[in-house]
């Protein structure tokens, strides 16, 4: 159930089995319907502050935010409710676990699975994508934490992105580093970003960069200490809002539905393209090795 935190802002705690349908009105706070039972199970928490209409969005999926089916749900559901909720204008995402925004795609959801698997879950990440980048509300990312591949992609969704000044974060599209490819979609989100040349470097070598590196090529806009990421993302938000809403979304939409129209163009061929790709036995190795890797780093 939603716990009234402070005068005007609502602590929204969202499993998605949980989630009702519908936005819904508690005297002067505008916030998202729950139900009471198993809030434990949330992967995120949303607080709405209806008195500046500006919802954050914590990630925590534990242990480092990695994107399975169940989450990338969770998140889209919120979304939704936040884009037809009135009272919000604009969403900070950031995330509850230490050092980590997002660790990008769960490896485990693409590892060992079968075809219907991996379609259900490849349609699941086309939908986060479509969803953010096409949101017609205002979007800052607060990256507190490393942010390879998917996480990045969400990222690189927002409108701005701010990430905290600590050297032993990164961010990146990482993907050919596993042996993977970043599809199209992931592609021209980055290149729409950092423009073609660095795209073109960046996605060969799977570079990730620290803070300053990803600031000099403009793949985050702003580098604060890290106990000032929410608070400049607020303040980055007041400036946004500040601009007359329907002009601010129709030049958002310009940049960015040529991109998305394109997806949706081909939503079937992506999938199946994805679930041939990551079906064959050498990628199918490669992610098994990278997996092996990550888990021999802490041995
Ligand atoms: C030509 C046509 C092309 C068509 C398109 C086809 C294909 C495109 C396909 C896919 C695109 C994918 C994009 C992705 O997002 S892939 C995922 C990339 N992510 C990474 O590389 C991150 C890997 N993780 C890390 O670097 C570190 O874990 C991290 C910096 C996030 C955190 O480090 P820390 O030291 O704090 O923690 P660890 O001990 O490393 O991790 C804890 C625990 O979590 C597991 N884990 C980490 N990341 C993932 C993940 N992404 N998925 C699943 N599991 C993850 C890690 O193994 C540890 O597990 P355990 O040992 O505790 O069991």
């Amino acid at each position: 159930m939603a716990a009234v935190l402070r005068r005007g802002v609502k602590l929204i705690s969202s499993g998605s089995s949980q989630l009702l349908s519908g936005g819904c009105k508690h005297g002067r706070t505008s916030t998202l319907c729950i139900s009471s039972s198993r809030p434990s199970s949330s992967k995120i928490n949303v607080e709405l502050d209806s008195s500046t209409g500006i919802a954050v969005m914590r990630f925590q999926n534990p242990l480092v935010n990695s994107l399975n089916l169940d989450f990338l749900t969770e998140i889209c559901i919120s979304l939704e409710k936040l884009e037809l909720d009135k009272s919000c204008r604009g969403v900070i995402l950031t995330s509850a676990q230490p050092k980590i925004f997002s660790a990008g795609l769960d490896i485990l959801e693409m590892y060992g699975k079968n075809p219907e698997h991996y379609a259900a879950f490849w349609k699941s990440v086309q939908e986060i994508w479509l969803k953010l980048y096409g949101y017609s509300k205002i979007t800052i990312a607060a990256i507190n934490g490393s942010s390879p591949a998917g996480g990045c992609l969400i990222a690189l969704t927002a409108d701005y992105r701010i990430m905290a000044d600590n050297p032993r974060y990164t961010i990146g599209l990482n993907e050919t580093q596993l042996g993977i490819v970043a599809p199209f979609w992931f592609k021209d989100t980055m290149l729409n970003t950092v423009g073609h040349r660095t795209a073109e470097l960046s996605l060969q070598f799977g570079l990730m960069y620290t803070p300053s590196d990803a600031l000099k090529i403009n793949l985050v806009d702003l580098v604060v200490p890290e106990e000032q990421v929410l608070s400049t993302a607020t303040e980055t938000m007041t400036k946004f809002l500040a601009i007359p809403g329907h002009a601010r979304e129709i030049s958002k939409s310009m940049m960015r539905k040529p991109v998305v129209d394109r997806l949706l163009s081909c939503r079937d061929a992506d999938i199946k393209n994805f679930v041939s790709f990551i079906s064959k036995d050498s990628i199918q190795k490669s992610l098994g090795q990278y997996l092996s890797m990550l888990k021999q780093k802490k041995s």
